[in-house]
């Protein structure tokens, strides 16, 4: 059965006292408390190793932001799945919008950074949507089906069952516009019949269907409450606590 999960996304945010302490706040409540959910952090790459040392019963899933599309070598900068995999990291998100928007991701890069991390052992979370034109021109489900197919076709079922994907419209990211439940919903349905006509229901009914952009404590049930919106992908909320596990207890 699918995972219902609460992923928190830093992004680039938090020195690292500020970072250590979040992360004992989140250790605190995790021992305190059963959440109806799994609970993620995607802390900066920076951040990654301590966060493996103080969630050493692995309380808290710790993923990289991304990771690179090359298995290793002169790639300056870049973070492998093999250096993530070796610090015990449980995978990465991968295709974020703003990968793709500063840096020209796309979804072949997508694709290669999901085999590299499935080879690994490690859990992608492929991230996709439609941007505000797209939306407007009525092109979302053409664009989410595009990118779907692109990203993950080319997985074998066993292999799919194995990624989680975040539903993230990019005109609903940072701005406190968030698609409605039904939107999302719409989407989310979407997704999980194209995967079911590839791969067949069971496989379909598998995989966990995150929503991201602008969820609050005030519209985290809601959201929650959709037949195929498994748990969220969580932005600036994810950096307070309170706000955190608030939407966290929306399961
Ligand atoms: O990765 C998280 C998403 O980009 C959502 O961010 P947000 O909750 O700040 O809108």
């Amino acid at each position: 059965m699918r995972k219902n999960i609460v992923a928190g996304n830093w992004k680039m945010n938090k020195n690292v006292t500020e970072a250590q302490d979040l992360m004992f706040q989140l250790l605190e409540y995790k021992r305190n408390h059963t959440p109806n959910c799994e609970v993620w952090i995607a802390p900066p790459s920076l951040y990654l190793m301590m966060a493996k040392d103080l969630y050493e019963q692995n309380e808290i899933g710790v993923f990289s932001q991304d990771m690179s599309e090359h298995g290793s070598g002169a790639y300056t900068g870049e973070t492998s799945a093999d250096m993530l995999e070796s610090i015990g990291v449980n995978g990465s998100l991968i295709g974020h919008s703003e990968r793709r928007l500063y840096h020209g991701e796309t979804d072949s890069h997508c694709n290669r950074k999901i085999k590299l991390a499935l080879d690994k052992g490690l859990t992608p979370i492929y991230c996709n949507g439609e941007t505000l034109e797209q939306r407007k021109s009525g092109q979302h489900l053409e664009v989410v089906k595009n990118q779907t197919e692109v990203a993950l076709f080319t997985l074998s079922a066993d292999e799919i069952k194995k990624v989680v994907i975040a539903y993230e419209p990019v005109w609903a990211i940072g701005t406190g516009e968030t698609a409605s439940p039904e939107q999302a919903q719409e989407i989310h349905a979407h997704i999980r019949n194209l995967i079911g006509n590839k791969y067949g229901k069971e496989v379909a009914d598998e995989i966990s269907i995150l929503y991201g952009g602008s969820v609050k404590p005030d519209n985290a049930k809601e959201i929650f409450s959709q037949p195929d919106i498994d748990g969220g992908l969580i932005g600036g909320a994810a950096l307070k606590m309170a706000d955190f596990v608030q939407i966290i207890e929306g399961f």
